[in-house]
């Protein structure tokens, strides 16, 4: 019998190339994700912090990433990562975007309308001002896909939702809840029994606040997710529209972040303070979020009665009360844990296995 050769195996060409901007809290969470068997059909060629990236066409092991980017002797440039995704052949190519970076958002519509999908977390862009939202919507126009489903709730069916009743002609009256997963863990704890500051520093720990907890205190991050809503409902709300309440005092709004969590004790007083008040109130504190028929929008801490929807929320919950046209009578409420790295991980994963 004659010996039969068998050719080796050709690396099978990925159907997604995806490059991962970030590897925080979310992007580390993203990385453990892509290296179970749901993400079979993907190949990481590059992957970036903020000072060192790793870029290989051939794919780039997730796990090791972390082990690659300490070694790294490249510094940050987005062109080889883009490079990279072009040299797998891949038929998608997608950019991942897990940072909190404004100037990476800045260039999401760019990369759009280059062919490349982004998918992302960083919600700059499309919840800041009015003309990159627009400009999103022209760089979609030729099929490069958003996915967008980790910048509000952390991946809750939020926006699908939202664009699915749309699409059947359906239109957004009001809406109304709590937003923010690190807002709503620490008022739905707070007694006044513990330092807002302590539970602040767990927030932070747990990977609910934003690298630098003030986009949260300041109801920054709350007023994004608002804007991104209410612009994927219809409405052209300039980012000066809506008015925020910012829990973060004078002194610590322009200091560095270091000094500022330094100084997280600074918080207490004011802190404890409204919160005696709504008890004596017989209420508790939730920061809301709230976009009334004529287009007003507020975010900010407000006394809620006991009977309020949103005093019944626990850990990072976050609630999104929807009154449309049809859901007229009662709205229609979509509730559930709104941070955290392996949700908002899977919701970037999610998005980009939808594409
Ligand atoms: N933590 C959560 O529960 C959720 C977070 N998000 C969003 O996810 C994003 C990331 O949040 P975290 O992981 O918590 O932050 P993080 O601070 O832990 O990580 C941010 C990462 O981005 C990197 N980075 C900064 N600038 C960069 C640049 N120009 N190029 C490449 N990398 C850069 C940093 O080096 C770091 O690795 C934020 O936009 C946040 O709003 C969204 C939903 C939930
Ligand atoms: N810091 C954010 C994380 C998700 O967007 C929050 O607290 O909701």
């Amino acid at each position: 019998m004659s010996a039969v050769a068998i050719a080796p195996l050709a690396e099978p060409v990925p159907r997604t190339a995806i490059v991962l901007l970030g590897t925080g809290v979310v992007g580390r969470a993203l990385l453990t994700l892509l290296g179970t068997p749901a993400a079979r059909s993907l190949r990481l060629v590059g992957a970036a912090n903020s000072r060192r990236q790793h870029v290989l066409a051939d794919g780039v092991t997730p796990g090791e990433v972390a082990e690659r980017l300490a070694k790294a002797r490249e510094g940050r440039d987005n062109l080889p990562l883009l490079a990279a995704l072009d040299a797998a052949s891949a038929t998608r190519k997608v950019v991942v975007d897990a940072t909190a970076c404004a100037i990476e958002a800045s260039r999401h519509a760019e990369w759009l309308a280059a062919g490349y999908h982004v998918v992302t977390a960083n919600k700059a862009l499309a919840g800041g001002h009015l003309s990159g939202w627009r400009a999103l919507q022209s760089a979609t126009a030729g099929g490069a896909v958003y996915g967008d489903a980790a910048t509000v709730g952390a991946g809750l069916p939020v926006l699908s939702t939202l664009r699915r009743l749309r699409h059947c002609g359906d239109s957004l009256l009001t809406l109304e809840g709590v937003f923010s997963g690190s807002l709503s863990w620490l008022f739905n704890q707070y007694d006044g029994s513990r330092p807002f500051s302590s539970l602040l520093r767990d927030a932070r720990r747990l990977g609910f606040t934003e690298p630098d907890p003030r986009s949260d205190l300041s109801g920054e991050d709350v007023a994004r997710k608002l804007l991104i809503i209410a612009r994927n409902a219809g409405f052209a709300l300039g980012s000066d529209e809506v008015e925020v309440e910012s829990l973060v005092p004078e002194a610590l709004r322009g200091v560095d972040t270091k000094a500022f969590l330094d100084r997280l004790d600074e918080l207490d007083e004011p802190l404890r303070e409204r919160h005696a008040q709504a008890r004596a109130n017989g209420k508790v504190l939730r920061y809301l979020a709230r976009l009334n028929q004529r287009g007003r929008a507020r975010v900010g801490l407000v006394e809620v009665g006991h009977d309020h929807p949103a005093s019944r929320l626990s850990g990072t919950d976050n609630q999104f009360a929807l009154t449309t046209t049809r859901y007229h009578a009662t709205p229609l409420v979509i509730q559930g844990p709104g941070a955290g790295p392996e949700i908002t991980a899977q919701a970037l994963l999610g998005d980009v296995l939808a594409l």
